[in-house]
């Protein structure tokens, strides 16, 4: 089975303002879909970023792939990574850590491999979590990902989730999704707000729900003193304090003064960064993604060295479609050491997708492992020209958190180690 056609769809859809430590979500989120055919007619799909520089180097790999075997998983490798050569993409936003070539290379190769992953699952009639040794769980758990927000875009009406500014809001919105999604377990996007008001959102939090698994993340917002004091301030509250401070040197030091693990998709996003921060004890949890550490398969080695190396694992998300949820469901029902929920921003996407509805769905806040073979989902190719048509005509060519809010204060700085 050979590769003899590549399709890229660059998307849009609408995103509500949730905020960062970087800004604030534009209006419209950019996604690429990835469709690959196979010289016998199967195809297979993924999803990656959409920002125009990725697009463009998805664009110069996509001809190497032509006429590659899809199992080929090593030799396609090595001809996306001819085409990025020594390139290194770095995210307008920065929330997920320092660009590198490596990472590069892994985000570039990532959307092209879960899509023959679907290729070679739909011929052998297996699910892509049975290629990636058969799953561990059916259905995989995700957790609450709730953001401070304001009620609606500048200039629009609000939205259905309404202003989430103070604690109050921040526990609206968690019984919302609780209710809607039946989540398990709730993670708080911080570095927005002052340390102390985003300590009592959690505690309003837990008062909410006394049961629920807690975490936080400010981006690296917080210096390393401030963290051990957020640390500390959440004792018994947090099943894991994520990414206070900057890089590993900036974690060493929070680590060993909180009572809890630390947990990273910052300081600890390629190969190269695992020695030094293991050496260190920066971290105590990896949140993987697959859209940057180079696809399903290499996820799993990722998973393996957590286990080698006594580090838990969690799951990493950005604003995504059901493609990139279906490949995330598959990674972590077959990944056995997986410790946390995962991350997912699926509820933030009302209903917005390129897949035909019905194969993806929440029950008691866990995907439930699509059963058809490959990932299991179908390209809605009437959603996928509709979103298609946003992409051409929303003006947003790479997300940026940080121009979009300084249209509202054009003194905002991205807030890094900033309290
Ligand atoms: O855990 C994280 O750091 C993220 O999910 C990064 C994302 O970009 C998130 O901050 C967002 O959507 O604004
Ligand atoms: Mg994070």
């Amino acid at each position: 089975m050979r590769i003899r056609e590549i399709h890229l769809t660059p998307v849009a859809f609408r995103d509500p303002p949730l905020l960062n430590a970087s800004g604030i979500h534009e209006p419209w989120a950019l996604r690429t879909i990835v469709e690959v055919v196979t010289d016998d007619g199967l195809s297979g799909l993924g999803e990656t970023y959409g920002d125009r520089s990725h697009l463009e180097r998805l664009r110069a790999a996509a001809p190497a792939l032509i006429g590659v075997e899809v199992h080929a998983h090593h030799a396609q490798y090595a001809a996306v990574a001819a085409t990025v050569g020594g390139d290194v993409f770095v995210d307008q936003h920065g929330l997920t850590g320092a660009g590198s070539n490596q990472k590069t290379v892994d985000a570039v190769f990532s959307p092209f491999e879960v899509a023959c992953l679907d290729i070679r699952g739909k011929a052998a009639g297996l699910r892509v979590a049975d290629l990636l040794g058969g799953p561990v769980r059916e259905a995989v758990p995700y957790s609450a990902y709730l953001f401070y927000k304001w009620a609606g875009h500048p200039g629009e009406d609000e939205d259905r989730f309404g202003a989430a500014l103070d604690p109050e809001g921040i526990a609206a919105q968690a019984r919302l999704f609780v209710e809607e999604y039946g989540f398990g377990s709730i993670k708080l996007k911080g570095g927005v707000l002052p340390p102390d008001e985003e300590i009592e959102a959690v505690h309003a939090l837990r008062e909410a729900f006394p049961d629920l698994p807690l975490r936080i993340d400010p981006n690296a917002a917080w210096t390393p003193e401030t963290s051990i004091r957020v640390g500390r301030a959440l004792e018994g509250v947090l099943e894991y304090l994520e990414d206070p401070a900057p890089e590993i040197e900036g974690m060493a030091r929070v680590a060993p003064e909180v009572p809890m693990k630390l947990a990273t998709n910052m300081c600890v996003v390629t190969h190269a960064h695992l020695p030094p921060a293991l050496a260190r004890g920066a971290i105590g949890v990896l949140l993987t993604d697959h859209h940057y550490w180079g696809g399903l398969l290499r996820s799993t080695q990722v998973a393996a060295l957590c286990e080698t190396f006594g580090l838990e694992l969690s799951m990493h998300s950005n604003t995504h479609l059901g493609i990139s949820l279906a490949a995330m469901t598959h990674l972590a029902a077959a990944v056995p050491n997986l410790n946390h929920a995962c991350d997912t921003h699926t509820p933030w996407q009302q209903g917005q997708d390129v897949v035909v509805p019905g194969a993806l769905r929440f029950v008691e806040g866990a995907v439930p492992l699509p059963q058809a073979p490959g990932l299991g989902v179908e390209l809605d190719r009437d959603a996928l020209g509709a979103l298609h048509e946003n992409y051409l005509r929303c003006g947003v060519e790479r997300r940026d958190d940080t121009a979009y809010m300084r249209r509202f204060d054009p003194t905002f700085q991205p807030k890094r180690a900033h309290w």
